[in-house]
């Protein structure tokens, strides 16, 4: 079944006074079968993001239609979770606070708010942290609450857009582990935003390679490796054949960008 059908969505936003207008993707067309984790790959600028953000309906195409489980998107829905680069918690609620937000916004009991909320805790390695203050939070921590905080509400579709970006190297690694455990077992539907090409292969089961600006896809490259993956994986041959593909598709764009 198609979890989201993306139908020649285009995207110009009008020029600032008087200026001429970005063209920031010309049509796209293609489908996201459900459960599957099909990751965005993009140079600077290509229009990853605002192909997120018209799925998650937090923008309009120009043209074309996004349609979510056979229905059109009209804006933002609980059938769709967003996690954003830059960390989006709210400042004045603890971490449970911000992962039971959703919940409570649909006026679920307190009694089952809690046991989900322990739950997604728990899921994300955050025991002991209830409590505390997005401020008093390193930003993987930050991160890991916005992604228990998008899980709680148990959306179909997951959409993040490079949720890692802004961590050191060592964190970002096992951030990717985390999401992989927890696509492993739960087989959400997910689509990931990344300018990182070993982490577009490691998550994805599917990346779609996209275009320099005005973006379209330019290669939809299945990601046949096994599950469970190891961040080992990494170094295997099947692997390394995947990443000097997809590096040769995006230095192509990089270079048309520059
Ligand atoms: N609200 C907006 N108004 C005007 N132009 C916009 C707006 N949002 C995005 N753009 C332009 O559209 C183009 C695509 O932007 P977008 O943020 O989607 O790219 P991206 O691939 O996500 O980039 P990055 O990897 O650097 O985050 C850019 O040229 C950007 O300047």
């Amino acid at each position: 079944m198609t979890a989201v059908a993306i139908d020649a969505v285009s995207r110009t936003f009008p020029g600032v006074r008087g200026g001429q207008p970005t063209v920031a993707l010309t049509p796209i067309t293609t489908a996201i079968a459900e459960n599957d984790f099909v990751t965005i790959l993009g140079p600077s600028g290509c229009g990853k993001s605002t192909l997120l953000r018209i799925v998650a309906g937090l923008d309009e195409p120009s043209s074309g239609t996004v349609s979510v489980r056979g229905r059109a998107v009209v804006g933002p829905g609980a059938d769709r979770g967003m996690v954003f680069q830059s960390y989006t918690l709210f400042p004045w609620l603890t971490v449970e606070e911000n992962i039971e937000f959703g919940l409570r916004e649909k006026g679920m009991a307190k009694a089952q708010r809690s046991e989900i909320v322990a739950f997604y805790v728990a899921k994300v390695g955050l025991r002991g942290f209830e409590r505390h203050w997005p401020k008093q939070l390193s930003g993987g921590m930050q991160q890991r609450v916005a992604i228990a905080r998008a899980l709680a509400n148990d959306p179909a579709i997951l959409l993040l857009d490079e949720p890692f970006g802004a961590l050191d190297n060592q964190t970002r690694g096992l951030m990717q582990e985390l999401l992989l455990q927890i696509w492993e077992a739960d087989r959400k539907t997910v689509l990931f935003v990344t300018h990182d090409i070993e982490e577009a292969i490691f998550l994805g089961s599917r990346c779609l390679v996209m275009t320099a600006r005005p973006g379209r896809v330019k290669a939809d490259v299945a990601i046949e490796l096994p599950h469970p993956r190891h961040y080992r994986m990494k170094a295997e041959p099947a692997f390394l054949d995947l990443k000097m593909r997809l590096t040769e598709e995006i230095r192509e764009e990089a270079k048309k960008a520059a």
